[in-house]
């Protein structure tokens, strides 16, 4: 029989003001003496600082590292100062819980990812992605313990990050397509329940559109709830396939392309139009919905230039080959991808 692990956070909270509800939380996980938190510059003033009084006051020991990058040798010096620790928390944006995630499987002790924006699923995801020479690895890591994910301060950050959100949840849309593929093609492994609570949580934020241009803290917790979803449909396939497909890989191949890139949601939104365009569905759907949501549907607004689009698209089936989609082994002409960005209204 084959055996495998699904891995969930044991506590979610989420809303308005659940900050406050983490000394409780930390007795309630038994979290004896001593925590680190993992933070950036920015986001130390947002939250992390306000964190580290209400552990202090509780009584704990806190240890706070602030990181800029989202490497391998940040991973190490977190790994190292965190050795003693009983808790990590993460936080921060991605790049903070990534690393956290990291550190915390690497030293066995538990992560509480506390993320300050919704821009993806990997707040919640067993999964991190760590820059390296090539642009970035996805590694399979331990699934945070637990999530608190305050939409007051969520739905403060610049909208940008939650349109960014939204957009990653949409993709989901053609990553499950290209799955279904994959299965039919060369036998993927492919979980139904996976893939059905995956789509099903795209379609819910599709009809939800005129919520979250709202940007308040209701538009925040929609967002938060559908990337909670979609990082149990990751777990529960064991793989980001769910959430990751050939419009992920045209994402990361931007990434390692272009010399300013977006958003990864804002990213992989524009790879969601080109690839249901691709795939025969109704990419004209999904680019409407971007479009309520101000998420960008094109070159001009990702800020990226027309010929990186174009050579992200000629990249893509070359990132992460072995995860086979719609760009095939072999992926596109110069001239069908000139032709799936024209099309689509992209360049
Ligand atoms: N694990 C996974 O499955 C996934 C991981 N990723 C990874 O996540 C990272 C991208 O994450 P993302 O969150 O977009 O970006 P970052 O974590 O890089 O954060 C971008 C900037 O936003 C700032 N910021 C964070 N929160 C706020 C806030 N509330 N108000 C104002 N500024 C804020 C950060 O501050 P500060 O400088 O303090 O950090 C940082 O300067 C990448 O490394 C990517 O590879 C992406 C998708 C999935
Ligand atoms: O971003 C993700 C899901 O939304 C994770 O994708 P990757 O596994 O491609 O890094
Ligand atoms: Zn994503």
């Amino acid at each position: 029989m084959d055996f495998r692990n699904v891995q969930l956070p044991r506590e979610i909270h989420t809303g308005k003001g659940v900050l406050n509800e983490i000394p409780n939380l930390c007795e309630k996980l038994l979290i004896p003496d001593n925590i680190t938190i993992v933070t950036g510059p920015t986001t130390k003033k947002i939250a992390a600082d306000y964190v580290l009084d209400l552990l202090v006051d509780k009584g704990y020991n806190v240890n706070e590292i602030i990181i800029k990058e989202g490497t391998q040798d940040t991973v190490d010096k977190v790994i190292e100062e965190s050795k003693d620790s009983n808790a990590i928390f993460g936080i921060g944006g991605g790049r903070v819980i990534d690393v956290s995630k990291m550190a915390a499987t690497n030293n066995k002790i538990p992560l509480i990812s506390v993320p300050t924006t919704a821009a993806h699923d990997g707040i919640v995801s067993p999964r991190a992605s760590i820059k390296n020479k090539d642009g970035s690895v996805s590694l399979e890591v331990d699934a945070p313990f637990a999530l608190i994910a305050d939409s007051e301060i969520i739905s403060q950050a610049p909208y940008r990050f939650l349109a960014s959100g939204y957009a990653d949840i949409i993709s989901n849309l053609t990553a499950v397509e290209d799955w279904k593929l994959a299965n039919k093609l060369i036998n993927d492994p492919f979980s139904d329940s996976a893939a059905a609570l995956a789509t099903l949580t795209a379609h819910t934020l599709m009809d939800q559109a005129d919520v979250i241009r709202l940007g308040n803290c209701v538009s925040a917790e929609v967002v938060v709830k559908a990337l909670i979803s979609s990082g149990i449909a990751i777990s529960i396939a064991g793989n980001s396939r769910p959430a990751s497909g050939s419009e992920h890989k045209f994402s990361h191949a931007l990434d390692i392309i272009a010399p300013h890139p977006a958003l990864h949601g804002e990213q992989c939104g524009v790879g969601t139009i080109m690839m249901m365009y691709l795939q025969g569905g109704d990419w004209r759907c999904v680019r409407d919905a971007l479009i309520k949501v101000n998420a960008p549907v094109n070159a001009k607004e990702l800020g990226i230039d027309d010929e990186y689009i174009i050579q992200a698209l000629l990249k893509a089936h070359t990132i992460r080959h072995e995860r086979y989609t719609i760009l095939g082994d072999r992926g596109l002409t110069y001239e069908a991808a000139q032709n799936i960005a024209t099309k689509t209204k992209v360049i």
